[in-house]
C-alpha cells in the first residue's frame, strides 16, 4: 500500500524546483509516515539544487520541519500516531563507539527509511539529509521523530531541525562558548544568528555579528549581538580585534564555510582560542595557506561542527522549552510563511538576503 502527495523535487543540476506527485509507501519496519506541518527553506537546500553535496538527482528537498505522525510500523516504540514531532537527520544507534564516546552524529549505524519514496514513473527520490520535507507526508525511520512541546508553534520549533540547532550547538556544543566569553560569528543567516543565540544562551558578553549586508547585521542584534561588522567595509580580523581589546575572540565561528572566511576565523581568535567551522564548503574548496607556525604559535582548537553535535532527543525539547519560556526568539527567525509552489522564489529571497528563513506550511 502507499498514498501519493505532494511534493518540491529538484530534477537535475541548477533545475528549477518543481511541485510533482510523489509515492510515499506505508511504513515498515522501524519506519513512520509523518504529515508534515511545516519545513523552513535551509541553505543546504540549495546547495542540493546546486549538485554541490552530491549527483544523486533528483532530490527530494526540505528537511527543517515539524508534524505529526501519521502512522509507523511494525516494532517501533519511540513514537505513535498523532505524536508532534521535529525530525532530524538520523536516527542514532545509542550504542557504537561514536554514540557511547557522545558523538551521536559521528554514529556509525545511523539509519534513515529503508523503502524510498517515487515518483510516480517509480524513479527512486533522494531526500535531502535523509528527510525529504517540502512534501505533505514523508517516510522516514522512527528515529528521525523527536517528540516536543504540542503547543509549540510548529512554523518555529521545525527550526530545530537543522540550522538553528545546527548554530545554537555550533556555539554551545561545538565551540564550548562560555560565560564571559567574546565570539565572533561570520555570516548571519539562519545558521549564524542561531549560533548569536547560543552565544547569548551561553552568557557570552560580547558577542560580534560579521555579515556583508547590512539587513542581517540589523536582525543579528535582535538574537544578542552586541557589535556588528560589515565585512565589505574593511579588515574583519582587524575589526574583531579592535573590538576584544587587540586580542581576538575566544570562539569564532564560520558560519559561511569558504576559504575566506575560514581564515579570517582563524586570525580573528584570541591566543588558544576555538575556530568552529559549521557552513558547508564545496568539494573543490581548500584550506587557505596558512604558515604552519601560525597553527603551532596560536594554539587553540581547529574544530567543524555536524548538525551542532546535538543529540535531538535532548536538545530539540530542551530549546522547546526555552522558547516557551521567552528565553529563545524561534519565531524571530521565520521571515514568511508560504507554499509548496514558492520554495523556487524563496531560493531566489535567501539568496538576495531578503530573508531569514522562509517555512512552508501546509
Ligand atoms: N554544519 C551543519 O550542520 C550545517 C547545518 C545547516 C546549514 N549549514 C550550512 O551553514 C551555512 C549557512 O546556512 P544558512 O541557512 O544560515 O545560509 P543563509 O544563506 O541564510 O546565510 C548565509 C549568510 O552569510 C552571509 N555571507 C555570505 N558571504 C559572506 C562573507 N564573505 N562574509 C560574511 N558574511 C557572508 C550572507 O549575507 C548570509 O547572511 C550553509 O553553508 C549551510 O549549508 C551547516
Ligand atoms: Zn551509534
Ligand atoms: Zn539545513
Amino acid at each position: 500500500m502507499s498514498q501519493t502527495v505532494r511534493g518540491v523535487i529538484a530534477r537535475a543540476k541548477n533545475a528549477e524546483v518543481e511541485v510533482v506527485s510523489i509515492v510515499v509507501p506505508d511504513p515498515g519496519p522501524g519506519e513512520a509516515v509523518v504529515r508534515i506541518q511545516t519545513c523552513g527553506v535551509c541553505h543546504t537546500d540549495l546547495h542540493y539544487k546546486q549538485g554541490g553535496i552530491n549527483d544523486d538527482f533528483p532530490f527530494l528537498l526540505g528537511h527543517e520541519a515539524a508534524g505529526t505522525v501519521e502512522s509507523v510500523g511494525a516494532g517501533v516504540t519511540e513514537v505513535a500516531p498523532g505524536d508532534f514531532v521535529v525530525l532530524n537527520w538520523r536516527a542514532v544507534c545509542g550504542d557504537c563507539r561514536a554514540c557511547r564516546r557522545g558523538k551521536p552524529q559521528y554514529c556509525f549505524a545511523t539509519h534513515n527509511a529503508k523503502q524510498p519514496m517515487t515518483l510516480e514513473d517509480g524513479t527512486p527520490l533522494s531526500p535531502a539529509l535523509g528527510i525529504g520535507a517540502f512534501i505533505e507526508k514523508t517516510l522516514v525511520a522512527a528515529g528521525q521523530c523527536t517528540k516536543v512541546d504540542p503547543a509549540a508553534r510548529p512554523a518555529a520549533v521545525g527550526l530545530l531541525g537543522c540550522g538553528v540547532m545546527a548554530g545554537i550547538g555550533a556555539a554551545i556544543n561545538t565551540g564550548g562558548v562560555q560565560r564571559g566569553d567574546s565570539v565572533a560569528v561570520i555570516g548571519c543567516g539562519g545558521v549564524g544568528d542561531g549560533a548569536i543565540a547560543g552565544a547569548a544562551l551561553a552568557g557570552a558578553t560580547t558577542i560580534i555579528a560579521v555579515d556583508t549586508d547590512d539587513r542581517k547585521l540589523e536582525w543579528a542584534k535582535g538574537f544578542g549581538a552586541t557589535h556588528t561588522v560589515n565585512a565589505r567595509e574593511g579588515d574583519v580580523v582587524a575589526a574583531i580585534q579592535g573590538l576584544t581589546g587587540g586580542f581576538g575572540a575566544d570562539v569564532v565561528i564560520d558560519a559561511v564555510g569558504r576559504p575566506e572566511t575560514w581564515k579570517q576565523a582563524f586570525y580573528a581568535r584570541d591566543l588558544a582560542g576555538t575556530v568552529v567551522l559549521v557552513g558547508v564548503p564545496t568539494p573543490e574548496m581548500k584550506i587557505p595557506e596558512i604558515p604552519l607556525l601560525d597553527v603551532f604559535g596560536r594554539g587553540g582548537a581547529l574544530k567543524s561542527s555536524w548538525y551542532g553535535d546535538c543529540l535531538p532527543t535532548r536538545d530539540f525539547p530542551m530549546l522547546t522549552e526555552l522558547y516557551r519560556q521567552g528565553r529563545l526568539d524561534l519565531d524571530a527567525f521565520v521571515s514568511e510563511e508560504i507554499g509548496l509552489e514558492q520554495v523556487e522564489e524563496a531560493f531566489t529571497k535567501m539568496h538576495r538576503g531578503d530573508v531569514l528563513r522562509s517555512v512552508v506550511v501546509l
